[in-house]
């Protein structure tokens, strides 16, 4: 599936103005690539993952999920297109601390009603990552990166056609963060998902499909592998 912005402006109340955070925003992730959006702080790159994911509805311009405009749809209804077909991954791994790490995987997959195979689809999710012999172990007792991983496998578990991930190596180092970033491609890649990637490090763009710069809101740049 693929992701499309298209011509999206959102604004946010400022006082007795408004504040543009994003400025007629196109923007077009096919499936099994990765964008990374970069540019400086509060130029929207937050804002623009949070209406990929419907968390808010913009102004004026339309988001289409799999062909699906989101459009005039109800809160029930993008909750449930969210639920089945959007990951999203912060930068802080925010897994629950009584959870073993299948268990993290286990409550999104059951939330999908997919009770019979949530056992299943953990361990497989977990395997995916390289932890499959971590399964038992409770967030206190793995490592950041291990965290990310875990957070990135709990994002993946439904079989998202959308994933949106925010800055997700900020707590690790170098090496470990940029073992991330070569999962996330992997990932996208064989499971077909259209990803968008907001980072700060220019060392992550190396493998990514299209990479656009937001300045003040505005796609000042974008660069795309293909051309
Ligand atoms: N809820 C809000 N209410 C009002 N203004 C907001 C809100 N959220 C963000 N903004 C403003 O919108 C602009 C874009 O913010 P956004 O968080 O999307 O930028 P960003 O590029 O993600 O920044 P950073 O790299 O610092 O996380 C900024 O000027 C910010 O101050």
């Amino acid at each position: 599936m693929t992701l499309v912005l298209d011509s999206v402006t959102l604004t946010y109340p400022d006082g007795d103005r408004r504040l543009t955070a994003l400025d007629d925003v196109s923007l077009h992730v096919p499936a099994g690539t990765v964008t990374a959006v970069v540019g400086p702080s509060g130029s929207g790159k937050s804002s623009l993952l949070a209406v990929a994911a419907t968390l808010i509805t913009p102004d004026t311009g339309t988001i289409t999920i799999g062909g699906t405009s989101t459009t005039g749809l109800n809160r029930a209804v993008l909750a449930r297109l969210r639920r089945r077909h959007v990951g999203i991954v912060f930068q802080q791994a925010n897994l629950l601390p009584a959870l073993t790490a299948a268990e993290q995987l286990r409550v999104v997959a059951r939330l999908d009603g997919r009770r019979g195979g949530a056992d299943l689809q953990a361990e497989a999710g977990l395997a995916e990552v390289g932890l499959a012999e971590l399964a038992h172990r409770r967030p206190h007792q793995l490592s950041g990166g291990q965290r990310q991983r875990v957070n990135i496998a709990r994002a993946l578990v439904n079989r998202p056609a959308v994933l949106l991930v925010d800055e997700p190596t900020s707590a690790l180092d170098r090496a470990s963060g940029a073992a991330i970033i070569d999962l996330l491609t992997a990932r996208t890649r064989e499971h077909g998902v259209a990803t968008v990637l907001v980072t700060h490090d220019r060392a992550h763009l190396d493998g990514v499909d299209q990479v656009v710069e937001l300045v003040d809101g505005q796609i000042a740049v974008r660069v795309s592998r293909a051309e």
